[in-house]
């Protein structure tokens, strides 16, 4: 088996909607009688039309796990849809080599009057197996779903997460050349996530899967390519996994500042540092974190503890920093100075959540103020992009050849 035997290649492809269905009626009727297909005017836009997947070119072989990422609407979907057959392009080419097992949507390619059992064979008949070849398949893929009490009950009648294992169970264990795995797989409980990955990386040596996720924890844990796209365009493909989803992190815009029980303890400004003041909202990777806070209450408070909850750009909690205990003065606006030292977070932007407590009875603490995202900050330095919170470097100046 050839591992760089290219297996998808993606060639200038094309594909646009109507937003308005009389319209794309019409321009579909229009289509048929004046046999439009292959002339000009299939790489021009009429009104209403736009692009949802546009000018996509790239390769996959053998071993490769691409993560297709991008925001809702980005044409990923569509991409993947076109790739496993149920739509044409409008231009451009895919050529695949091999059998494609594919899990787009949910419940999709399963008859859902039949029971699963009756479906399994259903879809390996689809895949180009025989019914013997599907004899010594079913066992593995029942056991993998661990669907034994249910393969004869109707689809129908199957939850979310059943569907999703079915799916999954029936596109890996099929020994696919190309597997293609849409969103679905975040609608299964993280045990068959995990087992789903590890199946992913059993069967890779021989496969190219195409993955797309909002996950960016995912996408950063089985594949080893990414391709981010916007609008149906793409904005980057590339083998540096980390670089890409920070991309596709810069795109994202997280608003949303909340505050609970503000009228406690105000929390007017707070900066993020390392040097010095001027360079608030900027960490660097080798320095000190530092914070100062301005604070002001209409009430004396004393015993007052600081938590500072750092999340990264996927909202994941990756630290949580606590003060020594302070005193809030009634009616005064006060500067507190915080150093926690190096903390060693990767490259990115992330956001900090502010929390006071009352620590006045040690065994009964009490939440003052929660400032939920108060301020994002960007950790920069000379190092390399990793999706993973902190990055660490041997301090050893000998380099081994
Ligand atoms: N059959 C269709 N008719 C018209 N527009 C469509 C059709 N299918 C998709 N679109 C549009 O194409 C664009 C891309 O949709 P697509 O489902 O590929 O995005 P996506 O990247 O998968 O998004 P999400 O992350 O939300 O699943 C969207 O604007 C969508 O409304």
């Amino acid at each position: 088996m050839n591992n760089s035997e290219i297996l998808v290649k993606v060639e200038n492809l094309s594909k646009k909607f109507c937003k308005d269905l009389k319209t794309s009626l019409w321009y579909g009727v229009k289509d048929l009688v004046s046999g439009v297909r292959g002339s000009s005017q299939e790489r021009q836009l009429r009104p209403k039309e736009f692009w949802a997947v546009k000018d996509i070119n790239f390769e996959l072989r053998r071993g490769e796990c691409l993560g297709l990422i991008g925001h809702n609407g980005a044409g990923k979907s569509t991409l993947l849809k076109i790739l496993n057959g149920l739509i044409n392009p409008d231009a451009g080419t895919v050529t695949i080599k091999g059998r494609v097992g594919a899990l787009i949507e949910l419940g999709a390619g399963f008859n859902p009057i039949l029971t699963g059992r009756e479906n399994i064979y259903n879809n390996g008949a689809i895949l180009g197996f025989s019914r013997k070849e599907i004899d010594t398949k079913l066992h593995d893929i029942i056991a993998f779903a661990e669907l034994e009490e249910f393969i004869d009950m109707p689809v129908q009648h199957y939850s979310s997460g059943m569907k999703v294992r079915l799916g999954f169970a029936v596109a890996a264990q099929m020994e696919p050349d190309v597997l293609i795995i849409d969103e679905v797989l975040a609608v299964g409980d993280m045990s068959f996530a995990m087992k789903s990955f590890n199946k992913i990386s059993e069967i890779l040596k021989n496969t190219a899967v195409i993955f797309v996720s909002h996950s960016m924890p995912f996408i950063s844990r089985i594949c080893n390519h990414v391709i981010l796209l916007h609008k149906g365009e793409m904005l980057m493909n590339t083998g540096n996994v980390g670089e890409g989803i920070q991309a596709y992190f810069d795109r994202q815009s997280l608003s949303g500042k909340l505050n609970f029980k503000e009228d406690v303890i105000c929390l007017n400004n707070a900066n993020v540092f390392s040097g010095d003041l001027d360079n608030d909202g900027y960490i660097e990777s080798d320095k000190n974190f530092k914070l100062k806070l301005n604070l002001s209450s209409n009430k004396e408070y004393k015993k007052v503890r600081v938590a500072i909850l750092i999340y990264n750009m996927a909202q994941i909690n990756v630290a949580i920093l606590e003060t020594r205990l302070i005193s809030i003065k009634a009616e005064s606006n006060q500067d507190f100075d915080f150093d926690f030292g190096v903390l060693n977070l990767s490259i990115s932007a992330y956001f900090i959540s502010v929390r006071f407590d009352s620590c006045i009875d040690e065994g009964n603490i009490q939440v003052l103020s929660n400032y939920i995202n108060y301020k994002e900050f960007k950790v920069q330095g000379n190092d390399r992009l990793v999706f993973a919170p902190f990055y660490f470097k041997e301090k050893n100046d000998k380099t081994e050849v």
